[in-house]
């Protein structure tokens, strides 16, 4: 026995209590969508308007993440789809694009499988968008995740790639009928202020969705648990509570699955015959933690070191992180990680602490100090340590400048 026959020995899984663990993947296709027979009617609504010659211009698909958008929505254009030949579909994720010129790139990628060249700037690519289109059905869905990425940079605003994807003169020209389906957390308008002339292209169509409660986490979670653990791997108690507790905290599907998985791997790791409602509890901050992190880790450069400047004040008897602090404590924060020629001003420092706030990064409230007037006060929503311990891997991560 050589000593990588002892280690896949010592790893491979000995009573584990779980006979498919991938059923908690949330990444896995499910046969099924559940407890989204609202917002599935609604958008089938919308879709079967092409059999009266409509489809709004745009689709505004909102709520908070883990609640089935993407899912949902992929899976009733693509059922649609395989049932006319006058609508195609197309999807693109803009999560990783960092300009609008590599969104709207992407797009031009996903409909012909190739990239324009950055000389070619947005016009240019948007005119390879309206000639694949003219190719497509009678209509095209594009459906955009994660377009609350989209930011202004230095080339273009939001409001650039918006009017030429919904007014493109190569469009109009073209007679293209395109409806954009936008998902994000918040509502896009609100998100990125637009000015009066893409407000004015937009369609008011709207679908909200929710945050899972117990009976709808419940009718998703349950068929996944019952492939993903032996007889009797999990206790009927611990089902209960798990979903209870991530149907109060989160009502997100995909931190619901999370939990169960992580739980799973504490039994197995303590020989435990079955998960319990401890091995739930011990997992609540790790799942917690997990999706803090990969928030903030996609936060852009300005955002991620203001919100560290917020949690970097410690106490110098205990060497503790100190909250909350004052909006001129986060600036102070903040001005140690970038250097005087790169930092926002003042309005725009208190303008992230404001985007932070609305991300439920931070809670921020007033407090009268006397003569010396009322000050803001900035606290993280979350454990400071855990932007702290990040910091090396955000650097890495996003290229960020640092003095
Ligand atoms: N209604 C549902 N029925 C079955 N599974 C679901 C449902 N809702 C969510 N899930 C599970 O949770 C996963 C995450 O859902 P989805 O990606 O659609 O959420 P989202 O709202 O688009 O999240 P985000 O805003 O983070 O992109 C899905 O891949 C699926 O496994």
């Amino acid at each position: 026995m050589d000593k990588y026959d002892t280690l896949f020995d010592d790893t491979a899984p000995d009573d584990s209590v779980f006979t498919d663990k991938g059923a908690l993947d949330p990444l896995g296709d499910p046969d099924e969508v559940v407890a989204r027979d609202h917002q599935e009617r609604e958008l089938a609504t919308l879709l079967t308007g092409i059999e009266e010659g409509y489809l709004p211009t745009t689709v505004s698909i909102y709520g908070p993440p883990g609640t089935g958008k993407t899912l949902t929505t992929r899976r009733l254009c693509a059922e649609y789809a395989d049932r006319t030949d006058r609508l195609a579909v197309e999807y693109v994720n803009l999560k990783e694009c960092r300009s609008l010129f590599s969104a709207a790139n992407e797009i031009h990628f996903e409909l012909t499988g190739t990239k324009k060249k950055a000389y070619e700037g947005l016009d240019g690519v948007f005119e390879g968008i309206w000639e694949a289109l003219a190719e497509y059905p009678d209509w095209t869905v594009l459906i955009l995740d994660e377009i609350d990425h989209i930011k202004h940079d230095s080339n273009y605003d939001p409001n650039d790639f918006f009017y030429r994807l919904l007014r493109g003169e190569g469009k109009l020209k073209r007679n293209i009928k395109l409806s954009a389906w936008l998902l994000s957390n918040e509502l896009i308008d609100v998100d990125l202020r637009f000015d009066s002339r893409v407000e004015s292209a937009m369609s008011d169509e709207e679908v909200f969705f929710s945050p899972y409660n117990y009976a709808k986490l419940r009718a998703i979670i349950e068929p996944r648990l019952e492939r993903a653990f032996r007889d009797d791997g999990i206790s009927d108690h611990a089902v209960d509570y798990g979903i209870g507790t991530a149907a109060v905290r989160w009502g997100d599907a995909r931190k619901a699955l999370t939990l169960f998985r992580q739980a799973g791997e504490t039994a197995n790791e303590e020989s435990l015959e079955q998960v319990t409602e401890d091995c739930i509890d011990r997992n609540i901050e790790t799942t917690d933690k997990a999706s803090t992190v990969e928030k903030l880790l996609d936060l852009p450069v300005h955002h991620f070191f203001v919100l560290l400047g917020a949690a970097t004040w410690t106490d110098t008897q205990t060497d503790e992180i100190v909250q909350p602090v004052t909006t001129e404590q986060v600036r102070e924060g903040y001005s140690e990680y970038i250097s005087e020629a790169d930092r926002i001003g003042t309005r725009a420092l208190r303008e992230t602490i404001t985007d932070l706030e609305t991300m439920s990064l931070v809670e921020t409230w007033v407090e009268s100090k006397g003569s010396n007037g009322r000050v803001k006060q900035v606290e993280t929503t979350f454990d400071p340590n855990w932007i702290v311990d990040i910091k090396d891997r955000y650097t890495e991560h996003s290229g960020a400048i640092e003095e």
